[in-house]
C-alpha cells in the first residue's frame, strides 16, 4: 500500500492526553443485541456460517421461500418489463408472486468535506448532532453555541489533515462507488434494486437520500450502515436522522423497511479482510524471514468511554470482529499475534483504550520490529487512514523504533465484501415490514437471519431504554501545562462557555445576542 503524500506531522500529532484512573467500564449490550445472541445460540447457531437450510425454514414458515437451496436469490429477475421499470422486482412467496415491489438499498455514511472550505461547517454539524456531543438535558439549548465553538477549534487542525491527503475527503467518491458495485452486485443476483448514499454530516445528506427514495416510488428499503460494528455514535445518529424524517412525512409512510444495524460477523466481511491482510503481508513491505513476528495492529476509530458505560455494543463488537478476522487467518495458518488499539480521539474526556499512539510506542518498546496496521472500523479510505495511520501512526512508528512498516487497504470496492453485502441485503429483503413486535415482547423477532435486523423506531427505542443516565464524564483536565493540543482545546472552550454564560446571565444582554451566535447560517441538508 502506497503512504498518502504525508506533510510533516509532528507538530498535529494525536493528541498525548492524560489520562484518568478510571477502572474498565461494565459492558452493557443492547437488549436486542443480547437477546439476539441468545436466540442464536439457543438454537445452537452463531450469525457468521452458512445456515442456509436454517434461514430457508424461518422464511417458509413467514409463507416465504428460497429460490435455491444454495445462497440466494430470493427474487426472480423480473420481466423485460419489471427490469425496464428501474428498480422494480418481483418478489416470490409460497403462493407464488406477491406484486411488484420497488426496491432501495440505503447506504448510511458519515460524510466529509469536499473542499478545505467545507471543513469548518462540516465539523459544525457534526459537532452539532446530540449523538456526538451529549449535553444533560438543561444544556442541551447550548448545542449550537457549542458545536460553533468547538468547530471553529478544531477546524485548523482538521484542515491541516484534510490539506495532506489532497484538499478533502475521498468518501463521498467512493461511497457512490460502493453504492454503484452494490447495485451491480444485486443485479447479478437477479435483484433490481436503486442504491442511495446518505451522508449524515456532509452532501448528499440523509435528506437528499430520502427525497429521491420518494422521487423514485420505494416500496422496500433496506437500510444498511456502512459501518460494520454498530456505534450510536454513528449508525445510531444515522438512525435517529432517518427516524425523524420518516415519521415527519406521511408520504413515507407506505415505505416499508428493515434495518442492518450490524454486519461484521458476516463470512464475506471476514474473508474479504483476512485477504486483504494475507496480501498485505506478502506484498514485500516485511522480509520474508521475519514474516511471523510482523505484529497484526488492528486501530479502530474510537468512542469516549462514557458511550459504552451507556451500553453502546461498539466495544464487545470490535472485539468480536477483531476474533473473527484473527480466527479466519489462524485457520489459513497465519498465527502472529495482534493487538487491537483505538484511534482519533477527540475533546477533553476518556476514549476507549489502548490509545493507538500509546499502543505502538509500547510494541515498539516491547521489541516489535515489523508492524502491520489494519484499520478496522472503516470500509473506506479517508482522512483517518490515509492521514492519521499513513502519516501521524507511521511517522510515530519509525521514530520509535518499528523498522518495517505495513497497511492494509480499506475495503472500498473489493468484489468479496461488496458481494457479500450484496447477499446481506438480499437475505434482509423478506424481513421488510415483516418484523412483529407484540406488545410487551422483545421489538424484534428476526432472530432466524443471519445478522441481526431490526426496523428503525424498534432499535432506537430498545437503545434509549436501555440506556443508562448519562455518567459524568471523566474529563483527563490537569492544572498545569501539557504537551495536549486536544485538551487545550477542550479547556479553552469549556472557558469560553462559561465566560459566555457569566456574562449573559449578570448583563442581561450577552455576547451571543451581540453577536447574533444563535443566529448562525450553516451549510444544512435541503428539506426533504
Ligand atoms: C466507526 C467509525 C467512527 C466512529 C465510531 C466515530 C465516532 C466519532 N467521531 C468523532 C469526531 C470526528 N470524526 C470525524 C470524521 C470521521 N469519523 C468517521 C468515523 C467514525 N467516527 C469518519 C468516516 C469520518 C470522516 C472522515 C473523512 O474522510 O472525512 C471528524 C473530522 C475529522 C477530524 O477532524 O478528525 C471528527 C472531528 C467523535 C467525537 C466520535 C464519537 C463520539
Ligand atoms: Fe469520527
Amino acid at each position: 500500500m502506497r503512504p498518502a503524500p504525508c506533510a510533516s506531522t509532528t507538530a498535529s500529532r494525536a493528541a498525548e492526553a492524560s489520562t484518568s484512573g478510571r477502572g474498565a467500564a461494565p459492558q452493557q449490550n443492547h437488549r436486542w443485541l443480547a437477546a439476539l445472541r441468545q436466540q442464536n445460540s439457543s438454537s445452537g447457531r452463531r450469525w457468521q456460517s452458512g445456515q442456509q437450510q436454517q434461514l430457508s425454514s424461518a422464511l417458509s414458515q413467514r409463507g416465504q421461500r428460497l429460490q435455491a437451496a444454495t445462497s440466494p436469490p430470493f427474487f426472480e429477475r423480473g420481466s423485460s418489463s419489471l427490469d425496464e421499470a428501474a428498480g422494480g422486482a418481483q418478489l416470490t412467496a409460497a403462493s407464488g408472486a406477491v406484486g411488484q415491489e420497488r426496491i432501495g438499498v440505503l447506504l448510511l455514511n458519515l460524510g466529509g468535506p469536499d473542499s478545505l472550505d467545507d471543513v469548518q461547517p462540516f465539523l459544525y454539524n457534526l459537532f452539532a448532532d446530540p449523538d456526538i456531543i451529549r449535553l444533560p438535558a438543561p444544556a442541551q439549548f447550548l448545542q449550537p453555541v457549542i458545536a460553533q465553538l468547538v468547530s471553529t477549534l478544531r477546524a485548523p487542525k482538521s484542515r491541516e489533515g484534510y490539506e495532506a491527503i489532497g484538499g478533502g475527503s475521498p468518501l463521498r467518491r467512493i461511497t457512490e462507488e460502493q453504492a454503484a458495485a452494490l447495485r451491480a452486485s444485486l443485479q447479478s443476483k437477479g435483484i433490481s434494486a436503486h442504491t442511495y448514499v446518505a451522508m449524515r454530516y456532509w452532501f448528499p445528506f440523509t435528506e437528499e437520500a430520502i427525497s429521491a427514495v420518494k422521487r423514485d416510488g420505494i416500496t422496500q428499503l433496506v437500510v444498511l450502515p456502512l459501518y460494520p460494528q454498530f456505534s450510536v455514535s454513528t449508525s445510531g445518529s444515522s438512525l435517529r436522522l432517518l427516524e425523524r424524517l420518516l415519521k415527519q412525512d406521511p408520504m413515507l409512510t407506505g415505505v416499508k423497511h428493515v434495518v442492518i444495524p450490524s454486519w461484521y460477523q458476516r463470512p464475506g466481511y471476514v474473508r474479504a479482510m483476512a485477504d486483504l491482510i494475507v496480501a498485505e503481508l506478502r506484498s514485500g513491505a516485511f522480509p520474508a524471514e521475519e514474516l511471523d513476528d510482523v505484529e497484526i495492529f488492528f486501530s479502530a476509530h474510537g468512542v469516549p468511554v462514557s458511550y459504552i458505560d451507556e451500553g453502546d455494543p461498539y466495544k464487545e463488537e470490535m472485539e468480536e470482529c477483531v476474533q473473527l478476522v484473527m480466527g479466519e487467518l489462524k485457520r489459513r495458518g497465519i498465527a502472529n499475534s495482534h493487538t487491537l488499539a483505538y484511534q482519533s480521539r477527540v475533546g477533553p474526556v476518556e476514549w476507549l483504550k489502548p490509545y493507538t499512539d500509546d499502543s505502538i510506542r509500547d510494541l515498539a518498546r516491547g521489541g516489535v520490529r515489523s508492524l502491520l496496521a489494519v484499520p478496522i472500523s472503516f470500509v473506506s479510505e479517508h482522512i483517518e487512514t490515509l492521514e492519521e495511520i499513513d502519516c501521524e501512526y507511521r511517522e510515530l512508528a519509525e521514530e520509535s523504533g518499528i523498522q518495517h512498516w505495513g497497511r492494509v487497504p480499506a475495503l472500498n470496492t473489493n468484489p468479496t465484501f461488496i458481494d457479500d453485502l450484496a447477499d446481506a441485503v438480499a437475505e434482509a429483503l423478506p424481513y421488510v415490514g415483516s418484523l412483529q413486535r407484540p406488545a410487551g415482547a422483545l421489538p424484534l423477532s428476526a432472530g432466524d437471519s443471519l445478522v441481526p435486523l431490526g426496523e428503525v423506531d424498534a432499535l432506537l427505542e430498545t437503545y434509549d431504554r436501555d440506556r443508562k443516565a448519562l455518567p459524568t464524564p471523566v474529563l483527563m483536565w490537569r492544572w498545569g501545562w501539557t504537551k495536549s493540543a486536544e485538551t487545550w482545546n477542550g479547556r479553552i472552550a469549556m472557558l469560553a462557555l462559561v465566560l459566555i454564560l457569566l456574562l449573559e446571565a449578570t448583563t442581561g444582554r450577552g455576547v451571543l445576542t451581540l453577536t447574533r451566535m444563535l443566529e448562525m447560517h450553516h451549510l444544512m441538508p435541503p428539506p426533504s
